[in-house]
């Protein structure tokens, strides 16, 4: 069983081995979350090395050492050399940096899930080592939000933050968010945005003011 986190890797060392289609396909989720990137790889596509003249990504034209992992969080083998991407893994793992292996799921201390973005969303996916049914899955769940449900979402994180300032007491701060996605608020976000949110302004209001009237 796997654990899953979201991952803070912003200007935190990564280190990709290997310069093709995987690497790109890992790369550009990395540079979505603005790591420090280095590709090490003799050879590298086209579409790879635009990418790096784009991001600023560093990349060293050589075969891999384990050099080249020193002070990385992460670190993914995406070579087509399955025995190098066992070394590669044995050589993280002595140095204590979490490794993916692209052909070897064994061999990781962590696997790739299908990822998808939409707005303040980020969905992952895996069907337990079958990535054609995490894509398909993660697709299926991507293309039911639509766009009223990720703008209330947005609009109730602004929410969130405003009262996290304002509101002191916990217990009232949960209150006022379960309240906000029950079917009630849901059903009226479908219809209108607008009135969602004059409706969960109302809610505030009435529990500022009782609280206000119970501290007295
Ligand atoms: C264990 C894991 C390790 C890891 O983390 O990389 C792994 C391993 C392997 N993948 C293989 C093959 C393919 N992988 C894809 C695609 C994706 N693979 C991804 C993740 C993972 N792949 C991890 C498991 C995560 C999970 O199961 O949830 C995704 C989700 C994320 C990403 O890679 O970014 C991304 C979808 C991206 C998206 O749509 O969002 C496709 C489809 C395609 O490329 O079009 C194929 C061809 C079809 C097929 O074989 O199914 C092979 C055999 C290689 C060979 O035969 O040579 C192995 C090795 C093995 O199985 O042992
Ligand atoms: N996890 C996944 O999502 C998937 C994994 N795979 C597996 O991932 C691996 C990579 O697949 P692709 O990117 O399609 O292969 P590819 O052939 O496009 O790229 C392989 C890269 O490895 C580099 N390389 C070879 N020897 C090296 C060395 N000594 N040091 C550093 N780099 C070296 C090559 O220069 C090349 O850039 C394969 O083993 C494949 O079976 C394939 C499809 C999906």
């Amino acid at each position: 069983m796997y654990y899953p986190i979201m991952l803070k890797i912003k200007d935190r060392s990564c280190v990709v081995i290997g310069g093709g289609k995987v690497a790109l396909r890992k790369t550009s989720e990395l540079i979505k979350c603005e790591a420090n990137i280095t590709i090490i790889s003799p050879e590298i596509s086209l579409e790879l090395l635009e990418k790096c003249r784009e991001h600023n990504i560093q990349y060293i034209k050589s075969n891999y050492d384990k050099k080249f992992l020193n002070g990385a969080v992460l670190c993914f083998a995406c070579t087509n050399d399955y025995e190098l991407n066992i070394k590669i893994a044995q050589d993280a793992k002595e140095l204590n940096i979490a490794v993916n292996v692209s052909d070897n799921g064994v061999e990781s201390s962590f696997i790739v899930p299908a990822i998808r973005r939409k707005g303040d969303l980020t969905l992952a996916v895996t069907g337990n080592e079958n990535p054609a049914a995490s894509r398909y899955v993660a697709d299926l769940m991507a293309e039911q939000l639509e766009d009223w449900l990720l703008e209330y979402i947005s609009m109730t994180s602004d929410i969130r933050k405003s009262i996290k300032e304002k509101l002191p007491l916990s217990e009232i701060r949960q209150r006022i968010m379960k309240e906000l996605f029950t079917e009630e608020y849901i059903n009226t976000a479908k219809v209108s945005i607008y009135d969602a949110e004059k409706k969960a302004n109302k809610l505030l209001e009435k529990i500022i003011q009782k609280a206000c009237v119970d501290n007295e």
